[in-house]
């Protein structure tokens, strides 16, 4: 603990344990809004596969396969090189693998490949240990496995297996690598446990999935749904940022999960989650927000002369439309017939939805999608304008994803010719 204290110490940080959340991370400065508190690389990470990308630095053009393992690409020999120490033990283990086997290496399974991997390289010292960048500070992060219920242990359990297949060979020796309690596949499992809990997936600057990557310290930070920081990427590097005045003595906090939602869906999800009850301003002011998730995913009351909203109780998930669900856009399709479904839907979700429901929301954002693929720029503003609304009442001031839609919104502006207006929403984003 006090080498970890030493290594965040300059950052202006301190790591305490509160009863209630554990281990937590501290200001012992100032921090202002958009100041970074915190910049690390990750431990591990790898790629998402909806898109081939490099392994080194994620890009998705360019890329050539590796020749040994035909699992993994890359832009270059830089970024080969880059990740050579780590792959070249991956490389040997995934071409042991039959060609089906192979194929169902997913993401995950290669997180946790990697996982042990660089275990192994840190303890034979191939590759350097720092206190906040070592395998005993991953095993540390938080795991509930006691938390899991049935489902998430045999799911965690089929991947554990495969992941214990591809590591079974002579170089590799699970006992010695797993020195502590558990063993082979039951390790394995526990690991996939934190890997649930603690890792994050890495997005571009427009806030799009690239990965998922393992960052030690970042992953102390508690979250809360009206969190003071935000976490976000630049390449692969995660960079914690202020999003407002951190006074000093005060605990940093992210959010977990999308914060537009009601109290109940967000704490549902962290429950489900991560297991726990957040305890935050926004979770503990019930009386108000019961209100506001009746605005925000509530339905008008049949009763015409009611002005209320109804709005669905914790256990039942009637009033999420069905045919909503199905209709999920899924570019390329028929552009025309997407339109027109959802304008569909936006009908009625505005005769039966508060004007700043998410799902209304949500039915616009998708509709945007799809018009700025149609290239329909002028009824692309006008959606995208009504999303900045329900945008400002569900996110922070300076959220990320609030500052991405002015962004559409000055660059559909300007296309136009809307100078004035570009100017402004740009300068907002900036
Ligand atoms: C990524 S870890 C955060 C660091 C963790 N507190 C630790 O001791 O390592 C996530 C876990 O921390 C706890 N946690 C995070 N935010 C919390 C909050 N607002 N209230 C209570 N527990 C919280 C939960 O157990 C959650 O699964």
């Amino acid at each position: 603990m006090e080498e970890l204290q030493n290594a965040v110490k300059d950052g202006g940080l301190a790591v305490s344990n509160l009863p209630e959340k554990g281990r937590c991370l501290l200001t012992t400065k100032n921090f202002y809004p958009g100041e970074v508190i915190l910049r690390q690389e990750p431990y591990v990470c790898v790629p998402n596969n909806t898109v081939s990308r490099c392994d080194g630095c994620f890009a998705s053009e360019s890329l050539k396969k590796c020749s040994a393992c035909q699992a993994v690409w890359y832009c270059g020999s830089t970024c080969q090189k880059s990740e050579w120490k780590l792959h070249r033990l991956e490389c040997i283990a995934l071409s042991r693998l039959e060609k089906e086997k192979r194929k169902a290496v997913t993401p995950s399974i290669r997180l946790m490949v990697r996982l042990y991997l660089s275990r192994k390289l840190q303890n034979e010292m191939f590759i350097p240990a720092s206190v906040t960048d070592s395998c005993n500070f991953v095993e540390a992060l938080v795991s509930h496995l006691k938390d899991l219920d049935e489902k998430q242990l045999v799911l965690y359990a089929q991947m554990a297996s495969l992941v214990h297949l591809i590591l079974q060979w002579p170089e590799i020796n699970l006992k010695e690598i797993a020195e502590k309690l558990l063993q082979g596949p039951q390790l394995i499992l526990c690991c996939y446990s934190l890997l649930a809990c603690n890792a994050h997936t890495i997005c571009d600057c427009e806030l799009r999935p690239l990965g998922t990557g393992l960052y030690p310290i970042v992953s102390i930070i508690n979250h809360s749904c009206l969190p003071n920081a935000v976490l976000i990427f630049e390449g692969k590097s995660s960079v914690v940022r202020a999003v407002e005045h951190i006074p000093e003595g005060a605990e940093v906090s992210i959010a977990y999960i999308d914060i537009a939602g009601s109290t109940m869906t967000r704490q549902k999800t962290l429950k489900e989650q991560y297991f726990f009850t957040c305890t935050c301003p926004r979770c503990i002011k019930a009386y108000n927000d019961i209100q506001e998730s009746a605005i925000l995913e509530g339905y008008r009351c049949k009763d015409d002369r009611c002005n209320g909203f109804l709005l669905r109780d914790s256990e039942d998930k009637g009033f999420i439309c069905q045919t909503y669900k199905e209709l999920k856009y899924k570019s390329p399709g028929n552009h025309e017939e997407a339109i027109s479904q959802y304008k569909m839907i936006e009908k009625l979700q505005m005769e039966l939805c508060h004007p700043f429901s998410i799902s209304l929301m949500r039915t616009r954002e998708e509709l945007l999608k799809i018009l700025m693929e149609l290239g329909d720029w002028r009824e692309a503003l006008a959606y995208c304008r009504l999303t900045i609304l329900g945008y400002q009442r569900v996110y922070p001031e300076l959220h990320p994803l609030l500052g991405l839609q002015y962004y559409t919104c000055g660059k559909i502006e300007w296309l136009l010719g809307y100078t004035e207006d570009a100017i402004k929403s740009l300068t907002r984003v900036y």
